[in-house]
């Protein structure tokens, strides 16, 4: 588990990070999201221990990183393995070597290393290419190749900068499942830094939005989702572009798993509306609609009542 509490940090006069807190539980995938600067790759550094902070807290299984030595520190970064948008393998190595290194390095002997690495190359399934550089590869081998590595000495965490940033979609869906299929077989925390929100409604658990080195909000992916907090909105920008009717009244409503919501309350209250914009989207556990619908206005009270008793999230909604 790892535990941040009222975690701060400055680069010279800049704060970085305020007053971070945030738990993430062994099993869970959290993803952390935020525009570029926001924060994210600093907060992520503090969690492996690669970057002191000011003040505060970070736990990780009850080790305080901040009251170890650097030594210490050192020996405990085995229990958290990181990947990267540009993979960061060794080129001249094949991928065997590129696994095998973190065990040569703690002093595995052969046939431990020989039996770990094919084990891993198997899990990631990329055993066919175990004798080939890096140089041959696509960039969703070799994010496998770096993914085995990050696994290679049993981590209890996985932290993720920008994994898949540099995939194609069909690569990057295939990346994000292997890692659901890990985090759900070896129950490690996987934090997951990325701007695609995609990334985050594929496979978080929870997300944190960071703005300037703040949590402007946090929670569930289907209750970020479906509360679309402005730290959300402010995220999305154009990608929640709307078309908005010109007369009548818009109403946004959000759902989850719960897509007969306007067809059953068109029937019950007798009314017709039209759609303005829409967005069904899958999610992790689901899948999540908003959708902007339009009506005469005299119905808006009967509407606004029907969403509320029926425990849809709405709102009234203006035309630009
Ligand atoms: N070593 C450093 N020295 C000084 N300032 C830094 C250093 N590293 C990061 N910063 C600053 O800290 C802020 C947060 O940077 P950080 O890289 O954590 O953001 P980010 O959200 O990961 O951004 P990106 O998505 O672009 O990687 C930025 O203003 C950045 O310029």
């Amino acid at each position: 588990m790892i535990e941040i509490r009222n975690l701060q940090k400055s680069y010279g006069d800049i704060k970085v990070l305020k007053n971070i807190n945030l738990t993430i539980q062994d099993g869970e995938i959290y993803g952390l999201v935020g525009r570029s600067g926001a924060g994210k790759s600093t907060l992520l550094r503090c969690i492996n221990g690669l970057e002191k902070y000011d003040l505060g807290s970070v736990k990780i299984d009850g080790f305080e990183i901040s009251q170890h030595s650097d030594h210490e520190i050192r020996q405990f970064r085995k229990n958290i393995g990181m990947i990267f948008q540009h993979f960061s393998l060794m080129e001249r190595k094949t991928v065997y070597q590129n696994v095998a290194l973190p065990l040569e390095c703690w002093g595995y002997n052969k046939g431990e290393i020989d039996k770990r690495v094919r084990e891993l190359l198997k899990l990631v399934d990329i055993e066919d290419k175990i004798h080939d550089k890096p140089r041959v590869l696509s960039g969703g081998q070799k994010q496998r190749v770096a993914i085995a590595r990050a696994l290679s000495l049993n981590p209890k965490i996985l932290l993720c900068d920008e994994a898949t940033s540099a995939l194609d979609p069909k690569t990057t869906k295939a990346i994000l499942l292997l890692l659901k299929k890990i985090s759900e077989s070896l129950g490690i925390a996987v934090v997951f830094v990325t701007h695609q929100m995609a990334v985050v409604r594929a496979i978080c658990h929870k997300v944190s939005i960071l703005e300037d080195g703040e949590i402007m909000a946090n929670g569930t992916v289907g209750s970020i989702f479906l509360n679309q907090p402005q730290a959300l909105k402010n995220l999305l920008g154009d990608e929640n572009e709307e078309f908005i009717a010109a007369t009548g009244k818009n109403i946004r409503i959000a759902y989850a798993d719960n897509s007969q919501i306007l067809s059953a309350m068109a029937k019950e209250l007798d009314i017709g509306f039209s759609i303005a914009w829409a967005k069904v989207e899958k999610y992790r556990d689901g899948v999540l609609g908003s959708i902007v619908i339009n009506i005469d206005e005299g119905n808006v009270q009967k509407v606004g009542d029907y969403l509320t008793a029926a425990g849809v999230k709405w709102e009234a909604v203006h035309s630009e």
